[in-house]
C-alpha cells in the first residue's frame, strides 16, 4: 500500500501524519522532498530559493522524486508506505508547463508507479489566509494566497486526470473528524 497525503501548505498534513504514526506503527513514514540523503540536500536548495529558474526548481523536485521512488517506496513495497506529499504536488506546483507535459515528466521520475491511496486535505481561501498569517513563510509559501489556491485546484485536477483512488477532505473540519475519515478510507 502506497499512501500519500496531499494538500497545500498549512492544510494539516503534518498534524494528520503524527496521528497516523501512532495508529500505524509498522508503516514506513516518508516525505517529498527530502525522504532520502540526496533528497534532504535537494529540499534545502528548493526551500531556500537557490534556483532562479522555475524549470531548474522543478528538476530538483523530480530528482528527489526519482531517488525517493527507488530507495523508499520500491524498497518497502511489501509494507505500508505513508508519504507527506508526492508526484501530485510535483505536478500541481510546476505551473509553468502544461499539465500533460508535467504529468509525463513525473511518470518518468516515478517509473510509472502511482499511489494506491491519495488523501487530499482541502482548504478554503479564508482558512488558508488565517493559517498562513500564523506562520513564517518559506520561499514557496511567500508566493501568496491566490497562488496556493490555484495549486490546490491543480492538485484536484491531477488526481482526477490520473484516475487515482482518492478521498478529498475539508481541511477545516476538526482534527479528530479528519483523522477518522482517513482511517475509514484506509480500511475500505
Ligand atoms: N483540522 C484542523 N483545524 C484547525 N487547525 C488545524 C487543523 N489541522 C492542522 N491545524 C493547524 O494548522 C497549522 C498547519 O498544520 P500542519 O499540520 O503543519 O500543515 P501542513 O503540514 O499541511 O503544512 C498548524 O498550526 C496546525 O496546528
Ligand atoms: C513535492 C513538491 C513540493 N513542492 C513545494 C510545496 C511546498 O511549498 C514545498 C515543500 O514543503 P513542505 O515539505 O510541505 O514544507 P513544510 O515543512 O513547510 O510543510 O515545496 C513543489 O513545489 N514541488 C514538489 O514537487
Amino acid at each position: 500500500m502506497y499512501v500519500v497525503i496531499e494538500g497545500i501548505d498549512t492544510a494539516g498534513k503534518s498534524t494528520q501524519l503524527e496521528i497516523l504514526a501512532k495508529k500505524y506503527n509498522n508503516a514506513v513514514f516518508t516525505k517529498e522532498p527530502g525522504g532520502t540523503p540526496i533528497g534532504s540536500k535537494l529540499r534545502q536548495m528548493v526551500l531556500t530559493g537557490e534556483a532562479n529558474s522555475k524549470l531548474a526548481e522543478m528538476f530538483l523536485f523530480l530528482a528527489d522524486r526519482a531517488e525517493h521512488m527507488q530507495e523508499i517506496v520500491l524498497k518497502n513495497k511489501d509494507k505500508m508506505v505513508i508519504s507527506d506529499r508526492s508526484m501530485i504536488s510535483g505536478i500541481a506546483y510546476a505551473q509553468n508547463l502544461p499539465l500533460k507535459t508535467v504529468i509525463d515528466l513525473n511518470l518518468i521520475s516515478t517509473n510509472n508507479v502511482l499511489p494506491s491511496h491519495v488523501i487530499l486535505l482541502k482548504l478554503s481561501k479564508k482558512e488558508l489566509e488565517n493559517r498562513l498569517s500564523q506562520k513564517e513563510h518559506d520561499s514557496i509559501e511567500a508566493r501568496g494566497i491566490d497562488y496556493l489556491i490555484d495549486i490546490q485546484n491543480r492538485m484536484e485536477e491531477t488526481i482526477k486526470e490520473l484516475n487515482l483512488n482518492y478521498i478529498f477532505i475539508d481541511a477545516s473540519l476538526s482534527i479528530e473528524k479528519i483523522s477518522k475519515d482517513i482511517e475509514d478510507f484506509l480500511n475500505e
